[in-house]
């Protein structure tokens, strides 16, 4: 089997964050989100790996192989986005005629795909797919299910009147059939060559779709509320590991990397990450923050967010839920005239 991971698109729903970055790349406690699905193909046992990029390519490639992967990998150009089952016509060569698994580059899946994989393997389907409850179903792609329970009748992208609250997580498991579903389909009202209608086309035309049901979360992580909320769950789950010494009063589970300085007078209350390098003064580092490397705090308290590399904060009162993007600078000053001095990008938000 093979791994078709997606790591284009423009990432609307995250700028200002994304006109400097892909969104796959924006860390969650301290990771990029793209390495937990590149993580859990390999943790399946499959090696061969297409990466499908977009408009960032290069930033992508250097992301990843920034690091050693028991993988081969393979960056495959799709330009614009123009759909996830069109990810899937221009990965066709890579593809070959082997079962693959397409993982959407921003989905965190917190019991990874293991049991999913043999399921499919071992029920012998065309393709089989992830579903989980959720509260908004109109956000996402969703299945009907038969009255039995046992088959899906029908997929519908981002319905207005969902048919259930079962959302399909963006993990899809394929037989070399799909290759002829894509080739048959046509753009939807938002011009994309949808994943959602190449799988209704193979339930239409009499092959088999399997499904299993998620047991642990799942994060789609397309907005910034949902990176904040994927940050909170995998930082439940962090073993402490502090690689310096400090005097600083910590509690609970809390990681420090290497080169990181932090005084006396600094309190950090778990989950909490903190990247190489930083430096962190006369601070409250409160649970479920992760700050990158390389960031400077001084004077300032800190919980529930996420600081990426190079920022730095001083005097700055209280921050909390907050996704701070690489080198910004939150200070409050003292020169005259006093005041909010803002260089801000666009569509940022600011909660004052
Ligand atoms: C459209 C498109 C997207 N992508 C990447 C960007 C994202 O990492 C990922 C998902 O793209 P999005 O456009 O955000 O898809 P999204 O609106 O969240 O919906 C998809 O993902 C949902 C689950 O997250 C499913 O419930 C939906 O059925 C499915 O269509 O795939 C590509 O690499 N190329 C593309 O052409």
């Amino acid at each position: 089997m093979k791994a078709l991971i997606l790591s284009g698109g423009h990432g609307t729903r995250l700028r200002p964050l994304t006109y400097s970055q892909q969104k796959q790349l924006i860390p969650v406690a301290n990771k990029p989100v793209l390495f937990y699905a590149i993580e859990d193909v390999i943790e399946a046992g499959i090696h061969e790996i297409g990466i499908i990029v977009g408009p960032n390519a290069e930033q992508v490639k250097k992301v990843v192989m920034s690091r050693e992967w028991d993988a081969n990998i393979e960056f495959i150009y799709q330009g614009e986005p123009k759909g996830l089952a069109h990810a899937i016509l221009v990965a066709r060569d890579f593809l070959g005629d082997e079962d693959f698994v397409m993982y959407l580059g921003d989905n965190i899946l917190r019991e990874g795909i293991v049991r999913h994989k043999k399921y499919f393997e071992e029920n012998d389907f065309d393709a089989s797919i992830l579903l989980q409850e959720v509260p908004n179903p109109q956000q996402f792609g969703v299945a009907e299910l038969s009255e039995d329970g046992k088959t899906i009748k029908r997929l519908i992208e981002k319905p207005k009147v969902p048919p259930s609250n079962l959302a399909l997580v963006g993990i899809y498991f394929f037989k070399p059939v799909i290759h002829e579903a894509v080739r048959n389909i046509k753009p939807s009202w938002r011009n994309e060559l949808e994943i959602t209608d190449a799988i209704q086309w193979l339930i239409d035309h009499g092959y088999k779709v399997g499904w299993t049901k998620v047991t642990g979360w799942w994060k789609d992580t397309g907005k910034p509320e949902d990176i904040l909320d994927a940050n909170r769950l995998i930082l439940d789950d962090i073993e402490t590991d502090i690689k310096v010494n400090t005097k600083a009063r910590i509690h609970g589970r809390v990681v420090i990397d290497e080169g990181t300085e932090i005084d006396e007078n600094t309190v950090i209350k778990g989950p909490v990450v903190i990247g190489k390098n930083c430096r962190i003064k006369n601070a409250y580092i409160g649970p479920y923050t992760s700050i990158g490397d390389n960031v400077v705090i001084e004077n300032t308290e800190i919980e529930d967010s996420i600081i990426l590399e190079g920022s730095e904060i001083r005097n700055a009162g209280r921050i909390v839920e907050s996704l701070i993007g690489r080198g910004v600078k939150i200070i409050n000053g003292t020169a005259h005239p006093l005041g909010r001095k803002l260089v801000i990008g666009d569509n940022s938000r600011l909660i004052l």
